[in-house]
């Protein structure tokens, strides 16, 4: 073996002719250095012991799902050599075993190289073989305690071996637990998955009950189907087990949940739709036998049941309950400040401020200084942010000796924290940071061992409340002392969170909370028609002369512009340009918004459009090819579509490309390789992707869905909304409700287009909100009645926004838009882009 060495792992090295890429083979090496770990995957320098193929170096490159491996230790590694496109000849593995020593001079070794500060390796291994004969360290892997019995061995040297044979044994059995899931058809990622949940109890949880996978992960993308068809196909279980049965009950009525929102579903729709899916496949499972596992469900409280409302999942029956109890401990708490200490403080702060802030206001504020527990809400421009900032700056003069530290600010997305920080001037996080809860990690399972970040003594304020799912919820809850202070700050009539519940909602509705709503509108300028738009669709007071085409002047924030399914996506780019051309708006400062995803005006095939519209394929311009139908190009609008607190990036953060750098290369199996570096800046930070999985991560933004577009504003937003999506989709069942279109135009700072069909419109907003099935009023409700104080009934009906006239519009149509005849440019008068 010719030497060559390198130690810089990322520089290619120049090889034999001879040596190529290979099929599958194996060779034995040393670790000798970890270069990348994340999870069960490696990226580990190698030194080549004996190889079946050709090799010309010392120390070869393996990646590859290794499960642990250790610098210093003997290994077997299975695979191929292969051609990385940027690192040249590496060994991809499919797995790897520790070749464990066979006799005392290879375990004197391993002893050596552990640097177990063992001064005589040699006579300690002679000893454990002539105690334990030729098979020791197999024995010593199977029952590490064994170390105890071999004679004249140092307490000491014991203490230090035994947990080597430990680790040496749980290495081993991983890489069994990495081929059996391999074996069974799971890719790798979901053996990550899976083996981040059960680690070492993997295959005896497999053995047991391979359908508690499924109930298990189901919220982390593995799917009961996934489960049932290894199951029935490999592992041959009857159709008929009752585990596969409770799987499924238990499966159904969480996504069930997840779909409708709520916290019940209806039981027949239950019992029905899991039979069907459990017979789909010419199975012949009972109903009775199905009923008679769903009542053992239920007494083992994996589900629950209530006759007047439905079937619960067990964690979000648990978390309503949870946050109803808690919510009573913490209101219960009597606080050190009193109104008198408030009213000089919020003076100084009017003054420091410079705002005079109104009777609600002050009302408002002093209520969240003198309570346990306060919620705050209020539509658009009224005065939320500037309240929690002044609650902020009061609580730090009141409380001048706990400082800032003892401020926890949070919000539901990185992008609403992001925008609470830079008001107060506070660090802020997301509710999951705050609460040292990762993206993978499941609230449930923290929940379960305790490992959540316990806070005390502090005040915890929440922004963008609706957005918070009742899961998220009760887990923050879970962490808050008895002792903190919490303020619940949001827009009540937006839409509710993306996962079950509606828990801001239903707190309103408790009067047995401290709340205040906040109802003069500050941010109304006098030519601002944008805000009584809002209330009046928040009433459903609305016609269709009221989304009627109108002129440019004749609102000066606002306009219509009609539109079909055939000419929706030209006259959004249109508009675009216009702004873009004649107001210098920056494509940053731009937003559409529309409800869904597929469809004429859809996110995907606006996105599309406007890309190849607004920055289109240049010959210098680089581009990465994502998928057949995604391509990312130098000057695209994009949005990260994960959480990433390492790199303080977030789902939802919107920026554009600066830098893609990369090639693309067919390698022999066909399938097409990509070296890729690319630089996104995020509202002037700047954030590097070094690999093609990184990047995967982002997805054009011209267009967003209005869901994703919450607790973000642009100055520009545009929302297309066809008759067709009302035709096809029948209203009812719909997500096209007044609170979606109310979502939708209070996402703009400044002006609002709207094209289609104003019957689309006016449908939309005529619709009313639909509540979710939820029970946290009545569990409320319930904790109160407990200790019989104030007994009372949740409210029904919410706080309206006073509506105000709007005046009668008039015509703008789309051969005037498209000749660039009448400028829909409202709300620019006077404006340089990038802004107020
Ligand atoms: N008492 C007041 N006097 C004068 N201006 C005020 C007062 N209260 C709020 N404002 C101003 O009104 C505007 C809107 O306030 P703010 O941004 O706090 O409202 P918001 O409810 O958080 O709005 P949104 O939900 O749309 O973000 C801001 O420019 C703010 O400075």
């Amino acid at each position: 073996m010719a030497k060559a060495t390198t130690t810089d792992y990322n520089t290619p090295v120049q090889h034999l002719e001879s040596v190529t890429t290979t099929g599958p083979t194996s060779f034995i090496g040393t670790v000798e250095r970890v270069i990348f770990n994340r999870g069960l995957f490696y990226i580990a320098a190698v030194t080549v012991e004996s190889a079946e193929f050709e090799w010309d170096t010392n120390t070869i490159t393996v990646t590859g799902q290794l499960g642990e491996i250790k610098e210093g230790d003997h290994y077997e590694f299975d695979g191929r050599v292969v051609d990385n496109p940027r690192y040249g000849l590496q060994f991809s593995s499919t797995g790897g075993h520790a070749v464990m020593p066979k006799n005392a001079k290879e375990l004197a070794r391993l002893i050596r190289g552990r640097s177990l500060g063992i001064s005589r390796p040699a006579s300690v291994s002679r000893q454990i073989f002539q105690a334990l004969g030729e098979t020791a360290v197999k024995r010593l892997l199977d029952d590490p305690s064994l170390i105890e019995t071999v004679p004249d061995l140092e307490y000491e040297i014991k203490a230090a071996l035994r947990p080597l044979f430990e680790q040496l044994g749980y290495g081993s059995s991983t890489v069994q637990i990495i081929q059996r899931l391999k074996s069974l058809g799971f890719t790798e990622w979901m053996v990550n998955v899976i083996f981040d949940r059960y680690g070492a109890q993997t295959l005896t949880q497999l053995d047991e009950n391979p359908y508690q996978l499924a109930v298990d992960l189901q919220a982390r993308g593995l799917s009961f189907n996934q489960i049932d068809v290894m199951a029935q196909n490999t592992m041959q279980m009857a159709s008929d087990d009752d585990r596969r049965l409770a799987a499924a009950l238990l499966c159904q009525t969480q996504s069930l949940a997840e779909q409708q929102g709520g916290s019940y579903v209806d039981q027949k729709q239950v019992l029905q739709s899991c039979l069907m899916g459990l017979n789909a496949n010419g199975q012949a499972v009972s109903s009775t036998k199905l009923e008679t596992v769903y009542q053992q469900l239920l007494t083992k409280h994996q589900l629950y049941y209530e006759a007047d409302t439905g079937v619960y999942p067990a964690t979000l029956y648990q978390a309503e309950w949870s946050i109803a109890k808690r919510l009573k401990a913490l209101v219960t708490q009597t606080m050190a400040i009193d109104e008198q200490q408030v009213a000089p403080i919020l003076d100084q702060v009017a003054t420091e401020q410079a705002i005079e802030y109104d009777d609600i206001q002050r009302a408002a504020m002093t209520k969240a200084l003198t309570n346990s527990v306060m919620l705050l809400t209020g539509g658009p421009g009224t005065g939320k942010t500037t309240i929690l900032n002044g609650i902020v700056q009061s609580y730090l003069k009141l409380h001048a000796d706990k400082g800032e530290a003892n401020i926890k600010l949070v919000a539901p997305t990185g992008r609403a924290a992001k925008q609470i920080n830079g008001v107060t001037g506070i660090e802020a996080s997301t509710i999951h940071r705050l609460l040292g809860l990762t993206v993978d990690t499941d609230p449930e399972m923290m929940l379960e061992t305790g490992d959540l970040t316990q806070l005390n003594g502090d005040l915890i304020i929440v922004d963008e409340m609706s957005m918070t799912s009742t899961r998220l919820f009760a887990t923050l809850l879970a962490a808050v002392g008895k002792d903190c202070q919490l303020i619940l700050v949001g827009d009540v009539d937006q839409l509710p969170s993306v996962g079950p519940g509606q828990v801001f909602y239903d707190l309103l509705n408790d009067d047995h909370l401290p709340q205040m709503r906040l109802t003069h509108i500050y941010r109304q300028a006098s030519d601002s028609s944008i805000i009584p738009l809002a209330q009046r669709i928040n009433t459903g007071e609305v016609d269709e002369d009221f989304f009627a085409p109108t002129p440019a002047n004749k609102y000066a924030r606002r306009q219509f512009v009609p539109a079909q399914a055939t000419n929706v996506t030209t006259m959004v780019g249109k508009i675009l340009q216009l702004y873009q051309n004649q107001h210098q708006q920056q494509l940053m400062d731009m937003q559409v918004l529309t409800p869904f995803h597929a469809g004429p005006s859809g996110t995907i095939a606006l996105n599309q459009s406007l890309q190849a519209l607004l920055n289109p394929p240049t010959a210098t311009k680089p581009e990465w090819a994502v998928n057949e139908q995604q391509v990312l190009r130098v000057g695209d609008k994009v949005m990260q579509t994960v959480n990433d607190a390492d790199r303080n990036v977030f789902n939802g953060d919107v920026g554009i490309i600066k830098t893609l750098e990369g090639n693309s290369v067919t390698n022999g199996d066909s399938k097409a390789k990509f070296s890729l570096k690319m630089t996104v800046d995020f509202d002037g930070q700047e954030v590097e992707y070094e690999r093609p999985s990184q990047a995967l991560a982002l997805q054009l933004a011209y267009c967003m869905t209005i869901h994703k577009s919450q607790g973000s504003q642009s100055p520009v937003v545009v929302i297309p909304l066809l008759a067709e999506q009302f035709r096809k989709l029948g209203q009812r069942d719909t997500i096209l409700h007044r609170n979606l279109l109310y979502t939708a135009v209070t996402r703009t700072s400044r002006a609002l287009v709207m094209l289609g069909s104003p019957a689309a419109f006016v449908a939309c907003a005529q619709s009313p909100t639909v509540y979710r099935a939820t029970s946290l009023g009545e569990r409320l409700l319930a904790v109160w009645d407990e200790t019989n104080e104030n007994q009372a009934t949740p409210g029904q009906a919410k706080n309206k926004l006073s509506s105000e006239t709007l005046s009668e519009p008039s015509r703008l149509t789309p051969a005037l838009v498209e000749a660039q005849a009448i400028d829909p440019l409202i709300g620019m008068d006077g404006i340089k882009p990038g802004g107020e």
